[in-house]
């Protein structure tokens, strides 16, 4: 799943996780905890391996998905959600996972620049930067890249959508 940030897609995930706590999971949680520690040394031979769908560095330290820790996830018989942007989307392609694309996209330009702001998490150069993103990944979702596009225009409506995509 992907979408430029201030879509809506932690409220979508939110609710879909509220509904369905067993059915899905994330390669990594959210909030620190599941992460699997490892050294440099060994993070960087699994980089070589191209054992990544994507990996970054921060601050000095590494954080990365590896395509194993996806299928672990689908091996106790959930579902895993990536939230990934469109770089994530074009490493996913490059690997044997089995996965669809989702693209959750802003009614508009304005509009996901209006929840940015109105969420009050955002300085107003980060805004921008976020809004320069978005116009990339709105361009890249024209491309065909996803196997559906959901407008979250309404929420009960794109989260309807969402369900119909995702239990299918
Ligand atoms: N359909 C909607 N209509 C109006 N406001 C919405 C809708 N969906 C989400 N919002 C609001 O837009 C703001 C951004 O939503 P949210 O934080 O879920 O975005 P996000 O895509 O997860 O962003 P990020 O990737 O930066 O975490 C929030 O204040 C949320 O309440």
């Amino acid at each position: 799943m992907s979408s430029p940030s201030g879509t809506g897609k932690s409220t979508l995930l939110k609710k879909l996780f509220a509904e369905f706590p067993d059915k899905f999971g994330f390669s990594v949680s959210i909030n620190g905890k599941d992460y699997h520690f490892t050294t440099v040394d060994d993070f960087k031979k699994l980089i070589d391996e191209k054992a990544f769908i994507e990996w970054a560095q921060f601050s000095g330290n590494y954080y990365g998905t590896t395509i194993k820790a996806v299928e672990d996830v689908a091996t106790v018989g959930r579902t895993c959600i990536l939230d990934i942007d469109m770089q994530g989307v074009k490493s996913v392609k490059n690997t044997n996972l089995n996965a669809r694309f989702l693209f959750l996209a802003p009614p508009s330009v304005e509009i996901l620049r209006q929840r940015l702001e109105g969420r009050g998490t955002e300085t107003q150069e980060s805004v921008e930067k976020r809004i320069a993103a978005a116009t990339a990944e709105i361009e890249y979702s024209k491309t065909g890249a996803h196997d559906k596009i959901i407008v979250n225009d309404d929420l009960d409506k794109a989260y309807a959508e969402l369900k119909e995509f995702i239990l299918q």
